[in-house]
C-alpha cells in the first residue's frame, strides 16, 4: 500500500555533528535536558547547526462520528459549529496560532451540517457528507473512502510549503474511534484504552467503553499482515479527520518534513502512521501530554517523551501550537549561543 510513497529513516550522518555542536555550548554539558535532545532533532532533520521553523501550519481537519449518536461524548454533535468558531475567529486555536505565528488551514473532512465560513477559509475535503456510520453497530467507512481519505492527507503532505507540520482535529465521539483503533492494534481491552474525552464521567465512561468494545467485537485482523490490518482497523473504526491526518503524516514525512503531534488523538494518527511506514516516527515529536488517560502509555509506545504536560485535553492543535515557543526558543539558542571556548575568551 502506497508503495511509491517513499519515507527514508532521518538521516542520522548529521548526528555527531549536531551534538557536538550541542556539547560544545557554554553551559554544563547536558544542562538543556530534553530540550538539547529535540536541539539535535531540529538539526539532524535540516542537516544545520541553525535549524529554522519560519513557516509553520496547522493542519486542523474536522469530521463527524456516527457513534456519537450513542451518547458516547459530553457534547452533542456540534463539530460544524466548532470549526465554525475557529472559521470566525473565535476559536484557543486563532488565539494560540496569531501568538505563536502558525498559519491555520481547516479542513472540512466530513460533517453532518456544513459548517458556516468566515474570514478563515474552509477547504473541502469531504469524504462523506454526515460523517462516519456508527462504528458499534457497522464498519465506520468504506475502503473506498477510506483510501480516499489517506490520499487527500498524501497530496496535502506532500504538497505542503511549510517546513514545520502541525496536527490538530475536531470531531465529537473521535476519543471512542481513537480509543477503538489504540485497543485493537495492540490487542487491548476497550476499558483499558478509553477516557473522560471532552468530560464524562465514570458512568458516561463504562457506557462508551462498552460500546466500543461491541464495535471491536464486529471484525478480526488476526489474518492480516501491517500494514493491511491498520487500514482494515481505520476503516471499521476510525475517522475520516483522523484517515486524512494520516496521510498528511505520511505525505510530509515523505518530504523529509518534521510533525509535531498534539493530543490523543494525534498519538493514534502516529501509530497508524508508523503501521504504513515505521520511519514517520523519525519525524514525529510530541508536544504535549493531554488528560486523556491512554495517552501517556501511547506516548510510551511510541517513544516519544512530550515536551509539555499540562492536562490540557482541548485537541484543535493546541498543545502542538503551545510547543512552538520551546523549538522557537531552542533554534535561537543555536544561533546566538557562544561556545564555551569562546565564552572563556570574553
Ligand atoms: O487532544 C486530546 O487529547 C483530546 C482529548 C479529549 C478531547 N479532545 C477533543 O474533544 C473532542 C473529542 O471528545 P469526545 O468526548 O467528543 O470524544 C474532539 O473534538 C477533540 O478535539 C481532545
Ligand atoms: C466547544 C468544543 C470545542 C472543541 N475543540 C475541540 N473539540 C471541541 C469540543 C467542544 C465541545
Amino acid at each position: 500500500m502506497f508503495k511509491s510513497l517513499e519515507i527514508r529513516p532521518l538521516n542520522q550522518s548529521f548526528a555527531n555533528a549536531a551534538k557536538q555542536r550541542l556539547d560544545e555550548l557554554a553551559i554544563p554539558l547536558g544542562a538543556l535536558g530534553d530540550l538539547g535532545d529535540l536541539a539535535v532533532k531540529l538539526m539532524i532533520s535540516q542537516k544545520s547547526l541553525t535549524p529554522t521553523f519560519k513557516n509553520r501550519e496547522l493542519y486542523l481537519c474536522a469530521a463527524d462520528h456516527g457513534i456519537a449518536s450513542q451518547g458516547v461524548s459530553k457534547y452533542p454533535q456540534i463539530t460544524d459549529k466548532i470549526l465554525a468558531c475557529a472559521s470566525h475567529s473565535g476559536a484557543v486555536i486563532n488565539a494560540l496560532c496569531e501568538t505563536h505565528n502558525c498559519t491555520l488551514s481547516l479542513f472540512d473532512c466530513g460533517l453532518i451540517n456544513e459548517p458556516k465560513t468566515g474570514s478563515v477559509k474552509i477547504f473541502t475535503r469531504v469524504i462523506a457528507q454526515g460523517g462516519t456510520k456508527d462504528f458499534s453497530i457497522e464498519p465506520a467507512m468504506s475502503s473506498e473512502q477510506c483510501l480516499k481519505a489517506l490520499e487527500n492527507g498524501i497530496e496535502l503532505g506532500k504538497t505542503s510549503s511549510s517546513d514545520l507540520i502541525l496536527l490538530g482535529e475536531m470531531g465529537i465521539g473521535n476519543t471512542s474511534s481513537a480509543s477503538a483503533i489504540y485497543a485493537k492494534l495492540e490487542g487491548l481491552q476497550a476499558i483499558d484504552c478509553v477516557g473522560a474525552g471532552t468530560g464524562l464521567d465514570d458512568e458516561g465512561i463504562q457506557h462508551k467503553a462498552k460500546l466500543i468494545q461491541q464495535g471491536l467485537g464486529r471484525f478480526s485482523i488476526d489474518e492480516l499482515a501491517e500494514p493491511a490490518a491498520a487500514f482494515e482497523v481505520l476503516r471499521q473504526v476510525g475517522g475520516f479527520e483522523l484517515a486524512t491526518l494520516v496521510g498528511i503524516s505520511l505525505g510530509a514525512a515523505s518530504c523529509g518534513k518534521l510533525i509535531l503531534l498534539d493530543g490523543f488523538l494525534s498519538a493514534v494518527v502516529a501509530l497508524l502512521a508508523k503501521s504504513f511506514n515505521a520511519h514517520v516516527l523519525d519525524y514525529m515529536i510530541a508536544s504535549h501530554r493531554s488528560h486523556e488517560k491512554a495517552h501517556e502509555e501511547l506516548l510510551k509506545l511510541l517513544n516519544k517523551k512530550p515536551l509539555l504536560d499540562l492536562n490540557m485535553r482541548l485537541g484543535e492543535g493546541s498543545g502542538a501550537v503551545l510547543a512552538l515557543p520551546l523549538i522557537d526558543s531552542v533554534c535561537s539558542i543555536l544561533e546566538n549561543t557562544m561556545t564555551l571556548n569562546e565564552a572563556l575568551d570574553v
